[in-house]
């Protein structure tokens, strides 16, 4: 994709001559190499060059049906074009990866309040792909890849999100008629909230409690059929619809669903975990969570998300620093880009450096959870405790510090970032849903907190602790001693790890304490502001870990110069989160005044070095100016000029005069009250 061609402000070009690196050599790291560059370059130009987008048409001015529709027909446009290229590209099972791995931008581009077709290629194309077995995978996945049927997932209820223990709906089997009857006995057990369920789809993965002679089994997944596949109308049984506005997500058309004796055949309830036996005597899972398989792979998924929010946030903000100009520092001299003024670096700067290590911890994760699923699938479900724990931690700690990274973004745009054209709230909007689906960040720290006590006790005990929780042992050997800081990397790291550990023993004898007097579980809930703490600080050590890990093998292979910016955004990222976290450290760690003063004096040093290579790591994240879509954040950096013609196509300044002149404001001025 190529740049926009207008004349760069001379603000920005003066910035981009001063970079002392190969830009392309960052590009290429974040993406994974040369090649895969070249390939999302194509892959984006090939959708966002298609003028039957109609791109132009500016979707936010529409109303929520106009919206809806109009991301319909855009979707549709891109799905055949996807069709078209998986083709030529080859049409193997590799191919379609690559164009949707690159699609998930460039689509955020083409329908930026979302994607009315997400969950059929993501959570209901995973669930079948992985919770069905042979026959299920042969009949499903044809449909579903040629898209003759639209899916999603359908879970959360009016009742219950997060404890799907509890969800309401039920499928009862009949072993005569060999079908099971779903049934929503309550209100609260109406679905509500599945993307894409509303007006869109026309099957779903419905979670349903399985009742098989006359016992509950626990939720199962099933395939059902909402809309009749000609004339899209609902089928007997079926209430179904848009649940409405929503602070985020307009195009999403999230639904709500309610059954009434709707009839499900024996085989759409997907068996490659529980099975039920035509008979109707139920075969339990090695394990029952391997029905909670989707959420993972998406919670996993969304560690990359979070990193190109901040990515795409972090761009615009410094582009915008970089050619703004406001109040002087020395009153005599002309006011300076604001990126001088050393909170604006502030803001900016460990934003960067997040979204360089959440992609070292997304990379991580990725492979963690191939090894691990691999490991499953040859009955081997050891580890999955582990990745589940990691996976909700990440997601929750990732998912938070990019909302809150990306309104810092916005609050460092001063005014102009509070228009919609600057790009940053639709950005925020997704971050901030983020933090709620796939699990409640709250909920998700206290699934990681569990893991950790438990790896605490275990630890107390002597046992074995798996690498990532292995700092609990060197807290239990210094036996109330504190960490002794010391001022590097690893001595940062060892202070975090200090702090979450000190933390998790904290929660532990919270527990333990309130055991005497409650029930493990009441103990366990007075205890949940220390779990989530230690949680948080555990993500914290997590990320740390693996960024020092991962940056030291790129260091390894890229050019010095690049080298030496990458241990700049590591030292950003570590000194930014020791001070950040002071409070919990100094608890735990033997840390003096003096030491914090020099993290400081350290951090204002780092900024510093960072100031000129900021702009070519942004750059560097290389997004072009269809997918930044910001007056403040397009690479030519005109944003005065991108500022105007944009109000300029505001749908009020069509006409010099609005008819609510004549309407109510002339007879109102001319009243005399
Ligand atoms: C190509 C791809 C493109 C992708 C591109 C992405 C685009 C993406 C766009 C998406 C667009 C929006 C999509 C939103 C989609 C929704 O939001 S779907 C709905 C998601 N819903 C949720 O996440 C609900 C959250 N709640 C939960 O996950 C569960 O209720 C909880 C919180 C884990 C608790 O479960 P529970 O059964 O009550 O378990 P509990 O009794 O607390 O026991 C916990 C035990 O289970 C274990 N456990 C729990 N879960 C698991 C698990 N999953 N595995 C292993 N063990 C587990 C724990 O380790 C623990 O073990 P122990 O300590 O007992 O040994
Ligand atoms: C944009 C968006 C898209 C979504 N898409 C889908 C979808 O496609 N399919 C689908 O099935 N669902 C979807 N959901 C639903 C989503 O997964 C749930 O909203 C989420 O899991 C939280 O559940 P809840 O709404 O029941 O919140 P609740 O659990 O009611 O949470 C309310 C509050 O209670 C607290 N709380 C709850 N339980 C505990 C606990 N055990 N300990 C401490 N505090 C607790 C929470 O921390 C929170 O503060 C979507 C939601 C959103 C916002």
């Amino acid at each position: 994709m190529s740049k926009n061609l207008s004349i760069v402000n001379k603000d920005l070009k003066e910035e981009r001559d001063k970079i002392n690196f190969n830009v392309e050599e960052f590009t290429n790291w974040f993406y994974g190499g040369a090649e895969k560059v070249k390939e999302k370059k194509y892959i984006e130009n090939y959708f966002l060059s298609d003028k039957d987008l109609n791109l132009e048409l500016d979707t936010s001015y529409l109303s929520y049906k106009d919206k809806y529709e109009e991301a319909v027909r855009r979707s549709i446009v891109v799905y055949k074009k996807l069709y078209k290229l998986h083709n030529e590209m080859g049409g193997t099972h590799e191919d379609f990866v690559k164009i949707m791995e690159n699609l998930r931008f460039t689509m955020g581009a083409i329908n930026p309040e979302g994607n009315p077709f997400v969950l059929h290629f993501s959570m209901f194309a995973l669930t079948i792909m992985n919770m069905t077995n042979d026959e299920q995978k042969a009949e499903w996945l044809p449909r579903i890849f040629n898209c003759n049927i639209l899916g999603t997932y359908a879970q959360t209820e009016l009742g219950h999100g997060t404890y799907i223990q509890r969800l309401e709906t039920t499928a009862t089997y009949d072993p005569k008629t060999k079908e099971f009857t779903l049934n929503s006995p309550t209100l609260t057990s109406y679905k509500w909230w599945p993307g894409n369920l509303g007006h869109t789809v026309d099957h779903a993965i419905v979670m349903a409690q399985l009742y098989s002679q006359g016992k509950c089994h626990g939720i199962q997944p099933f395939i059902v059929q909402l809309r009749d596949s000609e004339t899209h109308k609902p089928l007997p049984g079926i209430d179904i619809g848009d649940i409405g506005n929503k602070v985020g997500f307009q195009t999403v058309n999230n639904g709500f669903l309610g059954f009434k004796n709707v009839k499900v055949p024996y085989k759409n309830m997907l068996m490659k975990n529980s099975k039920l036996l035509e008979d109707g005597t139920f075969i339990k899972p090695k394990n029952a969570k391997l029905n909670y398989g989707t959420m993972v792979i998406i919670r996993v998924h969304m560690i990359i998300d979070a990193a190109c929010r901040i990515a795409k946030a972090t761009t615009i903000a410094l582009r915008y620093s970089l050619v703004r100009r406001q109040s002087p520092i020395n009153p005599n001299e002309i006011e300076p880009k604001i990126i001088e003024h050393i909170t604006q670096q502030n803001k900016i700067f460990p934003g960067i450096a997040k979204a360089v290590v959440f992609k070292c911890m997304a990379d991580y994760l990725t492979k963690l959870h191939l090894s691990i699923t691999q490991e499953g699938n040859t009955g081997n479900l050891a580890r999955m405790p582990e990745l589940h724990a990691l996976s909700c931690c990440l997601k929750a700690v990732c998912t938070n510090e990019d909302a809150k990274t990306v309104e810092v973004c916005r609050l460092s745009c001063g005014g102009h970032g509070f228009l919609r054209s600057a790009g940053l709230d639709d950005v925020y909007r997704n971050s901030t849903a983020a933090q709620t689906y796939e699990g409640e960040n709250t909920v998700m720290l206290l699934q990681a907190a569990r893991f950790l006590i438990k790896s605490f006790n275990e630890a107390r005990n002597g046992g074995s602790l798996t690498e990532g929780v292995k700092y609990l042992f060197d807290f239990i050997g210094r036996n109330g001693k504190r960490e002794i800081f010391d001022n590097s990397i690893n001595g940062i790291l060892r202070a975090i790890q200090a702090a979450a550990a000190g933390r998790t023993y904290i929660a532990w004898k919270h527990i333990e304490d309130d055991k005497r007097h409650n029930s493990i579980e009441v103990a366990t809930n007075l205890a949940g502001v220390h779990l989530t703490k230690a949680a948080e600080l555990h993500g914290y050590v997590c990320l740390l870990q693996v960024g020092i890990e991962e940056i030291e093998k790129i260091i390894r292979n890229v050019s010095p110069a690049l080298g030496l910016v990458f241990k700049n955004i590591l030292e950003l990222f570590a000194v930014d989160l020791i001070l950040n976290k002071i409070g919990d450290v100094i608890q735990h760690v033997d840390i003096s005044n003096e030491d914090i003063e020099k993290l400081e004096k350290q951090m204002e040093t780092l900024f510093k070095f960072f100031r000129t290579s900021a702009i070519g790591v942004v750059d560097g994240f290389d997004f072009s100016d269809p997918i930044i879509d910001s007056t403040l954040g397009s690479y030519d950096g005109n944003v005065y000029e991108n500022l105007i013609n944009a109000a300029r196509k505001s749908p009020l300044n069509q006409e010099d005069v609005n008819r609510t002149f004549h309407l109510y404001i002339k007879p109102f001025m001319k009243s005399n009250l």
